[in-house]
């Protein structure tokens, strides 16, 4: 057990409850501040982002502090996509194989769970209400204003986290620091939710266990199902154009878009007009910056040093696998050199964290445009039938990147030798029959020798 520690953590979202826990078993004393209310005391505010995907990585975190079965419980299985054509025609492609999927569970149910497990632990202290505004990093001082009386307080914790998200107060103290490296990019598209609810009986209108797609080349709609028997939809759409948000300006332009391109979607939903001009359009953003740390006294976690586009369901779970890698360090640390310490988590997590942000923006393209594409899918299934034929040797890229704890820089650079072969193979390939004549499966083997030499 190292020397036990005052500790700040700055976000009381996903990552800071999750990592109060994980600090707090290790017997330090942790503060968390956040901007908001009690979730559990007031009303969700209709907010953003109400459901997410919740895979393998986030759910080994959720595992190491025994939340993992509860959890499970209100978290409904999605065990592949489903792609809605303009006709309404549904085409089905699985994630991996049988049985694996990746989970639909609600954003504000799984916060409050993490705040209800710290709820008996004298170590963990929440206070709500308070929005970091300044840190003084060399000090350690952090300025928090009280969001209702408007008075300010100061708090100088031994050690400070950053888990105050992509817009973190805590980051831009660090990119005034000398050499900072920052860089933020938005795409040219919005997201907007929207709903489809359950049936009077609270069951579910169309397929539950899957994430539905709407693909229509350069924008999309998706679902994910919520544990009411509705489902929150994401309409993915361009600023400006032709077809965008700029160009939907009343009721009736909106109706006629949706009417021609999301035929069977709109008798789903009867509220689409009044939520499409109440909520709001959020924006969509990757921010990469180093390092994460300032002279082992501050640490940023989660989106606050790595926000992503949520293209492929991945930010949360690369926030609670910072947490994981951070407790795997904290098991070998003797509590002496915290600056050593968090120097090697960053270095660790930094590449990690600049290939999901790179996969999650070319999954963009796959799901609002590829998916459409039989030829796509067929190639989606003869790659399925390779990794079935060599298990130890081929992972697919999702498989990877959700259904294991492979690094993703790994997960990135694999995903581009096996995209390389996969080229060349459907080159001969009509149908999934063609998978088993000879010059397919001589050129896998061959392709796979030199994989393996190159790895
Ligand atoms: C539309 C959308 C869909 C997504 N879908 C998925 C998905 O399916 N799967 C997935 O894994 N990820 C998904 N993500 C990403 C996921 O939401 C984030 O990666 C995750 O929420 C990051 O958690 P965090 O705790 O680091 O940050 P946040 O969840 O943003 O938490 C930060 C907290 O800090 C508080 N805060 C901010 N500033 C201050 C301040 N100055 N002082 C005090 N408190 C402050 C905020 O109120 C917030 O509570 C999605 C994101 C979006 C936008
Ligand atoms: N990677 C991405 O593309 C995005 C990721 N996210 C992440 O999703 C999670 C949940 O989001 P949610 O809680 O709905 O967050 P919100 O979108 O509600 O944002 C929370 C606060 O961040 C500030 N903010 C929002 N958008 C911007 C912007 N474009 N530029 C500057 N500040 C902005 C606003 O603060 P104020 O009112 O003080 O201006 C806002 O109230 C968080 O992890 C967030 O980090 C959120 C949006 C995009
Ligand atoms: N949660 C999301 C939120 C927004 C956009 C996509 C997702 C996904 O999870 C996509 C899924 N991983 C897919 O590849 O089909």
């Amino acid at each position: 057990m190292t020397e036990r520690k005052n500790i700040a953590i700055m976000g009381a979202g996903l990552v800071g409850s999750l990592l109060s826990l994980y600090l707090a078993k290790r017997g330090h004393k942790v503060d968390l501040y956040e901007r908001r209310p009690d979730l559990r005391k007031t009303s969700v505010d209709g907010g953003r982002s109400i459901n997410l995907a919740l895979s393998d990585r986030g759910w080994r975190a959720l595992k190491g502090i025994g939340i993992e079965e509860d959890v499970r419980k209100v978290a409904i299985p999605m065990y592949g996509r489903m792609m809605h054509d303009e006709q309404g025609n549904l085409t089905y492609q699985p994630y991996g194989k049988e049985g694996q999927a990746i989970y639909s569970v609600s954003r504000g149910g799984l916060n409050m769970a993490l705040m209800n497990l710290s709820e008996p632990n004298p170590d963990i202290t929440y206070h709500f209400g308070r929005q970091a505004m300044d840190v003084n990093l060399h000090s350690n001082e952090v300025q928090l204003r009280n969001i209702e009386t408007g008075s300010v307080e100061t708090v100088q914790p031994d050690l400070l986290f950053g888990a105050d998200g992509a817009f973190s107060v805590v980051r831009g103290a660090m990119q005034k620091t000398e050499r900072y490296d920052y860089q933020q990019s938005y795409l040219e598209y919005g997201y907007k939710e929207l709903t489809i609810p359950a049936t009077a009986d609270g069951g579910w209108v169309i397929e539950k266990n899957a994430l539905h797609i709407w693909p229509r080349g350069n924008y999309m709609m998706i679902a994910l199902p919520n544990f009411d028997g509705s489902f929150t939809c994401t309409l993915f759409f361009p600023y400006e154009g032709e077809r965008s948000f700029a160009s939907i300006k009343s009721e009736e332009d909106l109706l006629a878009f949706f009417r021609e391109v999301f035929p069977d979607a709109v008798p789903l939903m009867p509220d689409l007009a009044q939520e499409y001009f109440s909520h709001p359009v959020g924006s969509l953003v990757t921010i990469k910056c180093f390092p994460w740390s300032h002279k082992g006294k501050s640490l940023l976690i989660g989106d606050a040093c790595h926000a992503v586009v949520p293209f492929y369901g991945q930010g949360m779970n690369a926030g609670f696998e910072d947490i994981t890698v951070l407790d795997q360090m904290l098991d070998t640390f003797d509590g002496e050199d915290w600056e050593e310490l968090f120097h090697r988590f960053e270095r660790t997590r930094k590449p990690n964290a600049d290939a999901i942000a790179d996969l999650a923006v070319m999954n963009f393209i796959e799901m609002r445009d590829k998916v459409a594409d039989p030829r796509f899918l067929l190639r989606k299934k003869i790659e399925a039938r390779i990794s079935e034929q060599y298990p130890g040797k081929w992972l697919t890229l999702y498989t990877m990147v959700t259904f294991s704890e492979l690094p993703y820089s790994y997960a990135l650079e694999t995903g581009k030798v096996q995209d390389r072969i996969m080229k060349q193979v459907m080159k001969h390939i009509k149908s999934v029959d063609d998978y088993n004549k000879p010059e397919v499966q001589q050129l896998i083997e061959r392709e796979l020798l030199k994989k393996e030499k190159l790895s």
